[in-house]
């Protein structure tokens, strides 16, 4: 944390505004000094900033967070507007910069906008005293492609940018045992691995303008601490702490005084794997054979077309496909070898009976992430998973058409992998 050269910052709605509703110009300060002096000892900062909604409020006499789309976009407009012109006021006090990147779903879910986005942060860091301020670009994101909490977009930013800490400042100072407001929860200033979150008791937010609560929280945490990237979680009262690059250390150089740490796991995932894993959208699926579900899951093998049953979808080669065991649940996703046309004529074949040049596996090894045998993080998307990050190196399998098996060399080419 306090070495961190690339860092980002997410600060919750509940964080910025006072319990009339409107920006709390105080508290935004606070935190924009606390920023300020990551950047004056050279830390890049990225800020993901919450509270364009809960902004908006006041200036349009709403008197709480609306619940349908319209209203909700129409105030993040405004609000986003207030937002910006305020961190660009107090960051100058502190001759900082700010860069504006409102992002939706659809920035991270295709390949070459991800690309794209890593390009404009790392543009943007090249410069000096230079903060980009993110937040999900609520005014025209609809509620399919709805990122819907910044916890998870700070995840993925964090990711992007490659940063070395995440940050996730709230109106509360850590990770309690249970519902915070409760004196028999006990504050947890360290969690070493996703198996230490088990019987962590989720209450409902403590603020009525914040949407994520501490599930997305933990999620975000676990995204981001399965990439490599450590996570502090604190207050945002707390951010001058948080941030210090010589903040003591109470109990060990992985326990801050402040909030709750969240260890990095061992081995940072490959970017591609990373979005793989959390970002991409699926354009279709396979149902595989119990046999190949043990031979992907088990022996960490390439999906041939041997082992599968049946095709959903129109994907073409490279696109991102779930891999679906025989009783529904989705075991693996991947980067499709052959689009859907081929998959279907090849089904259920050996390697050795099908056309030479559709010789390949249908998901090599290297191009699928395993979604069993993890955690599931609280909220629903996957947990890191321990097994993946042994094999952010490409596998050593390679394919014998002959004979279906795994034999050797690495194999440098997977046909409609984007890379
Ligand atoms: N086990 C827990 N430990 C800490 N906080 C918790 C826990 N369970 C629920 N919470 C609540 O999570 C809230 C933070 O989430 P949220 O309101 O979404 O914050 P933000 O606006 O900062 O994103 C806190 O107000 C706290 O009351
Ligand atoms: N993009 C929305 C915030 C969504 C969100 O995750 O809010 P919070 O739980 O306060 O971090 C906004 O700016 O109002």
């Amino acid at each position: 944390m306090a070495q961190a050269r690339t860092i980002v910052v997410k600060v919750g709605s509940s964080s910025l505004t006072t319990s009339h509703g409107g920006l709390d110009p105080a508290r935004l300060d606070a935190l924009v000094d606390a920023i300020a002096d990551r950047v004056d000892t050279g830390s890049n900062v990225v800020l993901v900033s919450s509270g364009a909604i809960a902004a908006g409020l006041a200036p349009l006499n709403l008197r709480r967070r609306p619940r349908d789309l319209a209203t909700q976009q129409a105030a993040a407009s405004v609000g986003q507007q207030q937002l910006a012109a305020r961190y660009a006021g107090s960051f100058a006090r502190h001759r900082v910069l700010v860069g504006q990147v409102l992002l939706t779903s659809d920035d991270v879910v295709r390949r070459a906008h991800y690309r794209n986005a890593q390009n404009t942060f790392a543009r943007l860091l090249s410069f000096d005293r230079v903060v980009p301020v993110v937040n999900e670009n609520d005014t025209v994101a609809t509620a399919e492609i709805r990122f819907g909490d910044n916890d998870r977009l700070a995840a993925l930013v964090a990711h992007l940018v490659g940063a070395e800490a995440l940050v996730l400042l709230s109106d509360v100072d850590a990770l309690y045992t249970g519902d915070p407001r409760l004196p028999e929860s006990a504050r947890i200033p360290f969690v070493p691995d996703a198996r230490a979150l088990v019987g962590i008791g989720i209450a409902d937010s403590g603020s009525d303008v914040g949407t994520g609560g501490m599930a997305s929280k933990l999620t975000s945490a676990l995204t981001a601490t399965g990439a490599g990237i450590p996570v502090l979680l604190a207050a945002a009262a707390d951010a001058a702490q948080a941030l210090r690059t010589d903040a003591p250390a109470t109990a060990g150089a992985t326990v801050r005084a402040v909030g709750t740490v969240f260890a990095p796991a061992a081995r940072r995932t490959s970017a591609r794997l990373f979005w793989l894993r959390h970002a991409a959208d699926a354009t279709g699926s396979v149902t595989l054979d119990a046999g190949a579900v043990r031979a992907v899951l088990e022996r960490r093998k390439s999906l041939l077309p041997a082992g599968i049953i049946a095709v959903h979808g129109d994907f073409g080669a490279g696109d991102v496909i779930e891999l679906i065991g025989p009783d529904g649940v989705v075991v693996a996703r991947g980067f499709a070898g052959h689009d859907a046309g081929e998959v279907a004529g090849i089904r259920g074949r050996s390697l050795a009976d099908v056309a030479e040049e559709l010789r390949h596996p249908v998901v090599h090894a290297d191009d699928l992430v395993r979604l069993t045998g993890s955690s599931a993080a609280p909220g629903g998307r996957p947990g890191p998973d321990r097994a993946d990050d042994r094999r952010a190196e490409p596998s050593d399998e390679h394919i014998d058409p002959d004979t279906d098996r795994g034999t050797g060399a690495p194999d440098d080419e997977h046909p409609g992998s984007p890379r």
